[in-house]
């Protein structure tokens, strides 16, 4: 569904992962580790299609939908009308699941601008269920939410598991799910160094 091989990565010229490969197939979730600086947010900007590769091959990336830092909303338009926004682009229709399982109900007709931080967050992981999209890419999908919008959350990804979808995730927190960890410190890329001692002749 979704594989990577030998894929390279920088962040502003320089190089930050070397060489990762995985895969990920119907059912299956992958947890990304390392510490913070590690890559984990370029790997995943990688695989969303947000930036080029060094070099490698990314397979499946057509049926990535992804959510990163931005819950990338638009602020004047109500939740509903984001959803049904979102729905129309990636050509579904129906958005009662998507607010159901993020417990939006009864914020239908308010401004996205207008809520909290979890509640933007909240809206921002429902897009992923109007995509129809089968990888979800997430990074630290987890950030603002509370305990029980967290353990909504993990339904929802647990849910589109079962559904055959598969997630990709950068997270520090244990979502209770039955998935791999990969930690990306051991792909760490060797600092790039001037070619020679002769450049400083
Ligand atoms: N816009 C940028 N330009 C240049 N370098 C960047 C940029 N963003 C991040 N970096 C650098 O790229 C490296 C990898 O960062 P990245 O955000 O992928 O790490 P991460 O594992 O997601 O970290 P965290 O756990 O803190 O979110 C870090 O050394 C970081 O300082």
């Amino acid at each position: 569904m979704l594989e990577l091989r030998d894929v390279s990565v920088a962040r502003g010229g320089v190089p930050v992962l070397e060489r990762v490969s995985l895969s990920l197939g119907a059912g299956e979730a992958l947890v990304l580790r390392g510490p913070n600086g590690a890559g984990k947010t370029t790997l995943l900007r990688a695989v969303a299609g947000l930036q080029p590769v060094e070099s490698g091959e990314i397979m499946g990336a057509e049926e990535v939908a992804y959510a990163g830092h931005a819950d990338g909303l638009k602020p004047t338009l109500s939740v509903a009308e984001n959803l049904s926004f979102w729905a129309r682009v990636f050509g579904q229709d129906g958005i009662e699941a998507a607010l159901s399982g993020f417990d939006l109900e009864t914020l239908v007709d308010r401004p996205a601008g207008q809520l909290s931080a979890g509640q933007k967050r909240r809206l921002g992981l429902a897009r992923l269920m109007v995509t129809g999209r089968r990888v979800w890419v997430l990074d630290e999908p987890t950030v603002s939410l509370d305990t029980a919008s967290v353990a909504r959350f993990a339904d929802a990804v647990r849910a589109h598991l079962a559904g055959g979808g598969a997630a990709l995730m950068a997270t520090h927190i244990d979502l209770g799910l039955d998935s791999a960890v990969l930690d990306v410190s051991r792909f760490r890329a060797e600092p790039r160094v001037a070619a020679s001692d002769e450049a400083f002749l």
